[in-house]
């Protein structure tokens, strides 16, 4: 089994500030639903940015889809693979319509017009948000905007998927909604959460992010592949 993305003893820090992450170790496998929880301010976004080389660590290594990557070029294909969700919808949705917003990640991958007719129908079917497709993307609801940032990423079929606080400001419906979701999905993905009853519904795997190196938590810790290596090496 391939593993799909690892941090390998990450080390980062802003400019001029202390390390937020200090031999962080994260690896995620097919088929698995990785949640990340810590403290505010812990680095989980930072780590998230690492995995895609918005950042790049101070030490350590990241390997993605079999190949270790360096350098900003490398990263090119790992961003097109693993799509991420950010934290602040506003900072992905910025095109007048839900439906454009949807249409402007496949357009960019060099896909048809016909193609991209298809893939927006068909992505906003499957979210069952068919109804915003014509909405103005500024004026939906924050829950609404979330659902749609979902969308915009899974239109451009990644393979992973990396989602940060996904659940944030979603009432309760809503949050149950994207949980259904989530675990529908055949995409492996990595999920920074707070929420625990969502980490709950939703996690393989949980881990936590505690003075910038990741530790397991909870009883669903499931053995992975990658577990029964560094088992194996002692
Ligand atoms: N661009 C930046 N420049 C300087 N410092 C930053 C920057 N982005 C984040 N930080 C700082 O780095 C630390 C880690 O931030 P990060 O957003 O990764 O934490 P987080 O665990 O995702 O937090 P939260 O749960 O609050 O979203 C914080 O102290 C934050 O203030």
């Amino acid at each position: 089994m391939a593993l799909l993305l690892e941090a390998q003893g990450v080390v980062f820090g802003y400019p001029g500030q202390p390390a937020v992450l200090d031999g962080a170790d994260l690896a995620l496998w097919p088929g698995e639903r990785v949640c990340l929880e810590g403290a505010n301010g812990a680095g989980k976004s930072t780590l998230l940015q690492i995995l895609v080389g918005l950042l790049m660590p101070r030490a350590g290594t990241v390997m993605a889809f079999g190949r270790e990557r360096r350098v900003e070029r490398d990263f090119h294909e790992v961003r097109r693979r693993a799509g991420l969700v950010f934290q602040d919808p506003d900072d992905q949705l910025f095109c007048p319509t839900v439906a454009e917003d949807i249409a402007f990640g496949p357009l960019n991958m060099g896909r048809s017009r016909a193609e991209v007719v298809d893939i927006v129908k068909r992505t906003l079917d499957e979210l069952r948000l068919t109804d915003l497709s014509d909405r103005v993307t500024h004026k939906l609801s924050g829950g609404e905007k979330r659902l749609v940032t979902l969308a915009a990423v899974l239109a451009m079929a990644p393979d992973v998927l990396l989602l940060d606080e996904p659940t944030n400001a979603l009432d309760e419906p809503t949050r149950e909604r994207l949980t259904a979701i989530l675990t529908d999905l055949p995409q492996a993905m990595i999920i920074v959460s707070h929420d625990p009853l969502f980490r709950r519904a939703v996690a393989t795997r949980s881990v936590r992010l505690e003075r910038g190196r990741i530790q397991p938590i909870g009883d669903g810790h499931r053995i992975t592949p990658h577990d029964a290596r560094i088992a194996r090496q002692g």
